[in-house]
């Protein structure tokens, strides 16, 4: 199986490629530009004779023969998204468009990893994938949460227009075998599409700006743990092994999604603050700082269809999880650990 991931250097990709390399029979291409991604997540790989890197922006075309497209690249920390907004939308549309078109001519079965922030701020708790969100259109998430939205219409628009089940295939068979025109390839778009919620793990940058990295980044340097205001507002966090494991999943499977991607353990973000403070530093502070807008108040995976479609659940808990991510973080910054 030859297999594009696109965002593979980004730290929820590189754990992707590692798996995926894991099989024998893979080989596993890489593009990334390298805006959040690094390099570095792939050192492993490089030289490998199944494995490929290459520089490469979404925005632009790409011609690769390959069997399936996890198509992964978007920055995606709101600190990183809001700073190129039109970047940022341009990724999500231009770059879906650009790998939906290379899957439509190579045949090639793709991936899309939407986001919880499709449900904005929701008003339906937990959020099953039946609903469709309260998003605001114009504000300074919308980049990337208005961009996921339009990546997951043309997915499906993709599917319905290159895929519309028996009638069409057998005028395509038709047609391919009287004609010898229209090649197969180009009648099916087989999609699958992962909402994927807030992930943290080993890998991820130290300064990504997602709440996890930066409790731990804050209390490994005795920095206080910068709760943003009001401290309520809950998110669910999935360890990113669990991660990869719902993808390859939901790859393989037969289901095309939306499915939730997710740990349906609900945190307050004053409650991870604890809980980063008693595992971590318990001499730290835990200060209250402004909040940027439109924070969605509340966030939590219906995951009823990952177990019955998927047979997927996530395995490690929060209180699990953060002590790996604190000894990659330590290995990283150079602080030891204290006796
Ligand atoms: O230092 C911080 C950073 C963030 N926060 C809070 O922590 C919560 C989570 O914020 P994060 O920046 O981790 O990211 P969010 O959960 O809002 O969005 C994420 O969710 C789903 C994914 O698809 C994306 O990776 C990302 O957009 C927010 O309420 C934010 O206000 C803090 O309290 N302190």
């Amino acid at each position: 199986m030859r297999i594009l991931v696109t965002g593979g250097a980004g730290f929820i990709g590189s754990h992707l490629v590692d798996k995926l390399m894991e099989n024998e029979k893979n080989e596993v291409i890489v593009a990334d530009n390298y805006f959040t991604g690094s390099k570095d997540n792939l050192r492993k790989w490089i030289g490998h004779p199944r494995f490929e890197l290459i520089r490469h922006d979404v925005t632009e075309p790409l011609l690769v023969e390959v069997d399936q497209i996890y198509h992964l690249a978007c920055p995606a920390s709101p600190i990183f998204y809001k700073y190129n907004p039109v970047k940022t939308i341009k990724t999500n549309v231009i770059g879906t468009l650009n790998m939906l078109g290379l899957a439509k001519r190579v045949g090639a079965r793709i991936l899309l990893t939407s986001t919880s922030e499709v449900y904005g701020d929701p008003l339906v708790h937990p959020q099953p994938e039946t609903y469709w969100g309260n998003v605001n259109p114009i504000g300074v998430r919308s980049c990337y949460d208005e961009g996921k939205r339009v990546a997951e219409t043309l997915m499906f628009d993709y599917h319905r227009q290159h895929g519309i089940g028996t009638c069409c295939k057998i005028i395509c068979i038709i047609i391919d075998d009287l004609v010898n025109y229209v090649s197969h390839s180009v009648c099916f778009i087989e999609i699958r599409i992962a909402r994927i919620f807030n992930t943290y793990g080993p890998r991820m940058n130290i300064d990504d700006g997602r709440v996890v990295s930066n409790f731990i980044a804050q209390a490994l340097r005795d920095e206080p743990l910068t709760v943003q205001a009001p401290g309520t507002q809950t998110r669910s966090f999935c360890y990113v092994s669990d991660m990869v494991d719902g993808l390859i999943r939901l790859m393989e499977g037969e289901n095309t999604g939306p499915i939730n991607i997710g740990n349906p353990g609900e945190f307050t973000m004053i409650e991870l603050a604890e809980t980063v403070k008693e595992l971590i530093n318990p001499k730290i502070e835990i200060k209250m700082v402004e909040n940027t807008p439109d924070d969605p108040r509340q966030r939590k995976p219906d995951i009823t269809n990952a177990k019955k479609m998927l047979g997927w659940e996530p395995k490690i808990k929060l209180r699990d999880g953060l002590p790996l991510m604190e000894a990659d973080f330590r290995l990283r910054l150079g602080v030891a650990k204290k006796l």
